[in-house]
């Protein structure tokens, strides 16, 4: 078997101070070369923190991680080298132009001049400011700027690439450049993209993801996988009389019809659609509106966790208004 490009194990990380906090409380993870895994959380998962130790910028309380094949803490020179970073907050030079910037960071790493020149046109390529290599950084926009950072991360050619958040602040057109050229880097390069994020869109786009909460992993698995393992769809009804309603569901056609406390009825099936004009042919009372969501990672969310990610969202997204009747 190839070697995994990360493997953590039983990682933990109590930040020193007042009371200590418990940023990660064990994880165990192992992503693949060449795999674009996410670890998506609220903001305080830890996300950050167990990003940061495996960068080798703060050490675990307790546990191991290797990286590219090196121990994080016992090797941790040979882990900077084998790995790129974009940070949350960016750290490009405003009052240098776009070569310059990445030109800078390739004599960082001794990059002779030819091989940084070359790299250099490559990647403002590859991340699509071919034409804005001579411009100052300071009037990019925050999307040019993101995928600058992500083409000085790959400057030296690392085996991981690590994306904290990597499309925060961006408004939702730069946030899908970003990512198209991200998809082209993992197509072109042979480096593994492991990013965190709080948006579940982003989390899509990933080939694994990690659920991370309160400092732990509690689920892991393909974004379709994790989906399926949660299983059916959600299908609400608002009606004249829910108890009657989930009653009258239960006794005429046996499904496990449930009143929640937020109100209406619920109902969950494999194929919601399909079964919301029997579920409104057996109903006596009468049906104000149906809703059918199919599950989305809010759902697989809130299944792990028991709280949403996020108020409002993706979950509505995937919600069908498949209309009134009655
Ligand atoms: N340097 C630090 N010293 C003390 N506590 C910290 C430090 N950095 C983070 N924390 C705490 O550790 C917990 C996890 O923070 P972390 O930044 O890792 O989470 P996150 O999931 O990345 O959140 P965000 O998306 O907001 O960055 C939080 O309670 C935070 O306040």
């Amino acid at each position: 078997m190839t070697q995994p490009a990360i493997r953590a194990v039983g990682v933990h990380k109590t930040y020193r101070g007042r009371g200590g906090t418990a940023a990660v409380r064990g994880i165990d993870l192992e992503v693949r070369q060449g795999e674009v895994f996410g670890l998506l959380g609220p903001n305080g998962a830890g996300k950050t923190t167990a990003v940061a130790m495996m960068c080798t910028l703060t050490a675990p309380t307790r546990g191991r991680i290797e990286v590219a094949g090196h121990d994080a803490a016992a090797a941790a020179p040979r882990v900077r080298r084998a790995i790129g970073v974009v940070f949350q907050e960016s750290t490009l030079d405003g009052e240098l132009t776009a070569e310059e910037n990445l030109r800078f960071h390739g004599e960082l790493y001794a990059l002779p001049g030819a091989a940084a020149a070359a790299r250099t046109r490559e990647l403002l390529g590859l991340v699509g400011l071919a034409d804005r290599g001579r411009g100052l950084v300071r009037t990019f926009s925050g999307g040019m700027r993101r995928r600058l950072e992500i083409a000085r991360g790959l400057m030296h050619r690392p085996r991981v690439l690590f994306l904290d958040e990597p499309t925060v602040g961006l408004d939702p057109n730069s946030r899908i450049g970003v990512w198209e050229h991200l998809r082209e880097v993992r197509t072109r390069e042979d480096t593994t993209l492991f990013l965190t994020t709080h948006y579940l869109e982003e989390a899509e786009e990933c080939d694994r993801i990690a659920i991370m909460d309160a400092g732990r992993i509690v689920a892991e698995g393909t974004p379709a996988g994790l989906k399926t393992a949660v299983g059916a769809d959600r299908i609400e009804l608002r009606t004249g009389d829910d108890r009657a309603a989930a009653r009258a569901l239960r006794d005429r056609l046996g499904v496990a019809a449930e009143t929640p406390s937020t109100g209406g009825v619920l109902v969950r099936s494999g194929d919601g659609a399909a079964l919301v004009p029997r579920l409104c042919a057996a109903l006596d009372v009468q049906v104000h509106a149906v809703t059918v969501t199919r599950p989305s990672l809010d759902e697989v969310f809130l299944h792990h966790t028991g709280h949403r990610i996020r108020s409002g969202g993706a979950g509505a997204q995937h919600a069908e208004q498949v209309g009134a009747a009655r």
